[in-house]
């Protein structure tokens, strides 16, 4: 293998071909998870008006706040109606949560602190202060931004945005990511498998954290280890913004996946990682496609997915989420390959614990479902002891 570069530099190079697939405008029940491209305003104020909170009356404060006050019922205030009549003195207008006020009232005498016979109240708590008025604009106002362009649109962003009156908004597009992988091995889940044969699980687990960074998956098929069956699954995917090879990416004697794509006319920007696990990945453009080429190992695809192709994706998929915990374990010195730890961080006491579990290989799928973070170890370092900070990189 050529020389490996660092991390940092295949970040470095890799930042330069954040995947940007446009803009759609779709309907807002259909926004979930998706990452808001342009603001969303407020069409609307929100109250429209000042309203009533509570079931009572509207009244005049000065004239409430005595208990056997009398106030004579001049009408009625439903939801969705706007009051016309102006209340005078001595007045009170029947009144439901959510309706306008009438003007003149600056109060809401709850219905439990009043006594009604016919169209006739009596104040039966003498009230004190003005209550129970929801402002006009107390939410938001016409104009407001309610969801800044970059975040992924939660079920509440959804409401506010509907709130105020947007039936659409506009999203970023979902990159198309199309997955290959390679192997005479390989063989989808479900099947009947012969000797020698495995299923490909790396097309499953990619897909669903594809989908989870805001990306658009699709499969079209399982190569063999030839030039020839790479070069088709290549062609097939000429529509996708990223091409995801997985696996035949070392030095094995079957490892064509490097060569199928050169010969499909892509330039290879980088070849080998110094990183653990992962070396073997590597980057290359075909014209306005990226190629991003993963180990076959499990943890190896999954791991350097988490760091290569989350930045390729930071647009839809947001930072990666670094943090500090305390090692629970002592952990050896490490290698000249930067190295993430398959690991368990737990919140005890407001601080984050970790501890690395303890089977790190590469081909393992179980130690990948225990983990929920990676523990990152600079190349070259000391041994770290229990109680020690340690840098963490959040899983998905
Ligand atoms: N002599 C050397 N051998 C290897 C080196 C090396 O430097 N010198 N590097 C090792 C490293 S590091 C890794 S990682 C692996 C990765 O190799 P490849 O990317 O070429 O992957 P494969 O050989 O195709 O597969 C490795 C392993 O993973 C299984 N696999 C492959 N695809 C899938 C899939 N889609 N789903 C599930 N499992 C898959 C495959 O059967 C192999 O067991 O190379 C080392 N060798
Ligand atoms: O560096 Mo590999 O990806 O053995 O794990």
């Amino acid at each position: 293998m050529t020389k490996l570069i660092s991390v940092d530099d295949a970040l470095a190079a890799l930042a330069a071909h954040v995947l940007d697939a446009g803009e759609e405008t779709i309907p807002v029940g259909a926004a979930l998870g998706r990452v808001l491209a342009q603001n969303v305003l407020a069409k609307t104020t929100t109250p429209p008006a000042d309203v009533s909170a509570m079931d009572g009356y509207a009244v005049r404060l000065s004239d409430t706040r005595e208990a056997g006050n009398r106030l004579h019922v001049t009408g009625e205030a439903p939801a969705g109606t706007v009051p016309t009549h102006r209340l005078a003195a001595g007045e009170a207008i029947r009144i439901f949560t959510g309706a306008p006020l009438p003007e003149g009232a600056d109060h809401i005498l709850i219905q439990e602190e009043a006594h009604r016979t016919g169209d006739v109240i009596e104040v039966t708590t003498p009230q004190t202060s003005s209550r129970h008025i929801r402002k006009a604009g107390r939410d938001f106002a016409e104009g407001d931004v309610l969801v800044p362009p970059g975040k992924r649109l939660s079920p509440a962003d959804l409401g506010l945005a509907a709130a105020g009156n947007n039936s659409t908004v506009t999203v970023s597009r979902r990159p198309v990511i199309a997955i290959i992988p390679g192997g005479d091995e390989l063989l989808p889940p479900g099947s009947e498998l012969g000797p020698g044969k495995i299923i490909d699980s790396n097309s499953t687990a990619l897909a669903a954290l594809i989908r989870v960074w805001g990306g658009e998956p699709v499969t079209p098929g399982i190569a063999g280890d030839t030039i020839e069956d790479i070069r088709a699954l290549i062609d097939a995917s000429s529509e996708a913004d990223l091409i995801l090879p997985i696996g035949g990416a070392s030095v094995g004697d079957y490892d064509y996946m490097k060569t199928a794509f050169e010969g499909a006319g892509a330039e290879i920007l980088f070849s080998g990682i110094a990183v653990r696990p992962g070396k073997p990945t590597w980057f290359a453009r075909k014209g306005q496609q990226r190629i991003l080429g993963l180990p076959g190992n499990p943890a190896s695809a999954f791991v350097c997915a988490h760091l290569f192709l989350k930045a390729l994706l930071s647009k839809t998929a947001g930072p990666a989420g670094h943090f500090s915990a305390r090692l629970e374990t002592d952990m050896p010195a490490g290698g000249f390959r930067e190295t993430y730890y398959r690991a368990v961080m737990r919140r005890t006491d407001g601080a984050y614990s970790v501890t690395p579990l303890p089977d790190q290989d590469s081909s393992l799928l179980r130690p990948l479902q225990a983990a929920n973070c990676l523990i990152r170890r600079q190349p070259n370092a000391p041994a770290a002891n229990v109680g020690e900070d340690v840098e963490c990189v959040g899983l998905t």
